[in-house]
């Protein structure tokens, strides 16, 4: 398969990107506690500086009061405001974490409803690439790690970065080679975390697409819709075994990618450990030829561990999970990229008709159109079949006349509006439809036919829930709905299970339900035996009678319900008339036709 626009691998997102796409979130979303706990933070961070420098007062007074230079109250003193300088830095440090947390569960909520209403706006086009499935999966996970990176970031700029650069001015004024090797063990060790980053970035890379087929062979073990087949035809086995390998394959990536990050890691500490050693060395020496007071050397002693360690967190830790989630942090970001539906705001009636004109279209990636020189019309009030071989294009071109997607060449109208300029809602506003692959809510039979229009007034929606299970011919009293339309249809929530025929009549209701000025069937009585299936139709007739319709369907029989036959042929239009007309042509539809009847009498 091609890679297409809506693929992952775009160019590279650069951490600064990244960065600036997280910062309006955090500020836009909790600005007040956002500032808060960075001040907070910041506070955090002096405190630390404020304990180091105290310390030195504090041991050097000891000294001296050794020597008697100094008096007893100036070591209390000075013991009472290192003492309280420690306190005030643990209460810092709780408020902090407690504010962070804060902020951190409602961001997550925050950036939550920010990916789902991003996927309704999403061009729909968009889900036809299977790259795209990848990029949700792993923008799901970077949504929370994005929240880690800017965190991290944060923390960086108000709390490690100003201690260390006191830390840094306070070593330089001490003997300057102390502060810059302090510089030199950071360095290689900020290289080390950069490269695991790219490590793992390229690993995320990989490993989505073996996590999807994971997840999917995963679904084909245990789920509801695939146990029979599974089961009966032993395919169990088969499936197991997919699982076994997609599970050991994804094991072995992630193995190799951390012991090659583990090894540099490793290394990158020897340097570090070397450093910290090297400075005590140069401290004590310096000690010893009288460049700096045993104040100082204390004061730097007890908090050069502690400033080892602190390094060793920002860097193995912070900086190490960041860059580690970096990768999955530009999916959630190349994920808010991709491309919305635009397009302003009008009011259509679909119910006015659509033209297409010169219409062709190719799916993404594609090698070839799926429809080529499309032109056609359909009437204000005129009810279409559209039908042909499989393959032929019926689907797409239905999406194309309800504006779902827009050409690739031509134009396609709808109620006057070229759906190229206007927007998704107001194209889908006036248009309901039935598809043959619909969806089984779990829900009350009334929800599961409201969610077609939930914005209905109370009395508008019973009066049009009823019509909607009255023209699907849903008998809601009969025995599978022992609490009428307040059944609840799932097993899993203490309801009940349909039988395929009568959740496709659910479907349907749904379809009926919703307000339109056209309406839509996409095959959507193949649950349903033939004899029903006529009825249904004729019914279906009398209720398009006064709508625009288009119908699909594979059954010929059903088609001669429509004003006009549209006959595709490997995506371009064949033939178009009534069933009378074209059966007279002796065309494409007449060989289709004859080959279901015989089909028929075959059977009879
Ligand atoms: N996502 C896609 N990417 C690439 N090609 C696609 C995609 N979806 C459909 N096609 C191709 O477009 C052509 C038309 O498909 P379409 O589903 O519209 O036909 P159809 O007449 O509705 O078929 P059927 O009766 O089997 O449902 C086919 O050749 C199909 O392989």
């Amino acid at each position: 398969m091609k890679k297409n626009d809506y693929a992952s691998a775009g160019k590279p997102i650069s951490l600064f990107t990244v960065l600036r796409m997280l910062f309006p979130f955090a500020l836009a979303s909790f600005p007040v506690l956002f500032l808060l706990t960075n001040a907070v933070g910041i506070a955090h961070g002096a405190s630390f500086g404020l304990n180091t420098f105290l310390s030195q007062l504090f041991f050097d007074s000891v000294t001296k009061a050794v020597s008697q230079q100094t008096g007893l109250s100036v070591v209390l003193g000075l013991a009472a405001a290192l003492g309280a300088a420690t306190i005030g830095s643990e209460i810092l440090n709780g408020l902090h974490n407690f504010m962070g947390k804060t902020y951190y569960r409602k961001m997550i909520g925050y950036l939550s409803l920010r990916m789902n209403e991003k996927a309704s706006r999403l061009d729909p086009i968009v889900y036809e690439s299977p790259e795209l499935l990848d990029d949700i999966n792993k923008a799901n996970e970077g949504m929370t790690n994005s929240l880690g990176l800017l965190f991290t970031t944060v923390t960086i700029f108000t709390f490690y970065i100003p201690y260390f650069i006191f830390m840094g001015f306070y070593l330089y004024t001490l003997k300057p080679i102390l502060a810059l090797s302090l510089i030199l063990v950071f360095i290689p060790v900020v290289i080390s975390q950069l490269i695991r980053g790219a490590v793992f970035a390229g690993l995320e890379d990989q490993a989505a697409p073996i996590r999807r087929e994971f997840e999917y062979v995963e679904r084909c073990i245990c789920d509801r819709e695939y146990y029979k087949e599974t089961r009966i035809l032993g395919a169990f086995a088969f499936f197991i075994d997919l699982y076994r390998s997609a599970l050991s394959l994804l094991a072995v990536k992630t193995w190799r990618a951390e012991l090659r990050t583990r090894l540099l890691e490793l290394g990158m500490k020897m340097v570090t450990l070397a450093g910290y050693f090297g400075i005590l060395y140069m401290l004590v020496a310096a000690m010893l030829d009288g460049e700096i007071s045993i104040g100082s050397f204390a004061a730097v002693f007890a908090s050069i561990g502690f400033m080892f360690g602190m390094m060793e967190e920002v860097i193995t830790s912070q900086i190490g999970s960041m860059t580690k989630n970096l990768g999955t942090v530009r999916n959630f970001i190349r994920f808010l990229k991709l491309p919305e539906r635009s397009g302003e705001e009008a009011r259509i009636n679909a119910g006015d008709g659509v033209v297409l004109s010169d219409v062709s279209f190719r799916y993404p990636g594609a090698d070839s159109e799926s429809l080529s020189d499309i032109t056609l019309e359909l009437k204000k009030g005129e009810t279409i079949a559209i039908v042909g071989e499989n393959g032929a294009g019926k689907t797409t071109l239905i999406k194309l006349m309800t504006g779902l997607y827009v050409p690739s060449t031509g134009v396609v109208r709808i109620g006057g509006a070229d759906t190229r300029n206007v927007s998704a809602k107001s194209v889908y506003r006036e248009i309901t439809a039935v598809f043959q692959k619909y969806q089984r809510y779990k829900m009350t039979l009334e929800d599961n036919i409201r969610i077609s229009d939930p914005d209905e007034g109370e009395r508008r929606s019973k009066h049009g829930l009823q019509l909607a299970v009255r023209k699907a011919d849903l008998d809601v009293n009969a025995g599978a709905f022992p609490d009428g339309h307040a059944t609840m249809l799932s097993r899993e929530f203490d309801g009940v299970d349909l039988s395929g025929g009568l959740w496709q009549r659910v479907a349907i209701a749904r379809g009926f339900y919703r307000i339109h000025g056209m309406i839509v069937l996409d095959e959507p009585t193949a649950a349903i035996d033939p004899i029903e299936e006529s009825n249904l139709y004729k019914k279906f007739a009398e209720i398009a009678k006064d709508n625009t319709a288009i119908i699909v369907t594979h059954r010929l029989g059903s088609a001669k319900i429509a004003d006009r036959i549209v006959v595709l042929d490997q995506g371009r239009i064949a033939e178009t008339g009534t069933h009378d007309e074209l059966m007279r042509k002796t065309g494409k539809y007449a060989e289709m036709f004859s080959a279901q009847a015989q089909w028929y009498s075959i059977q009879h």
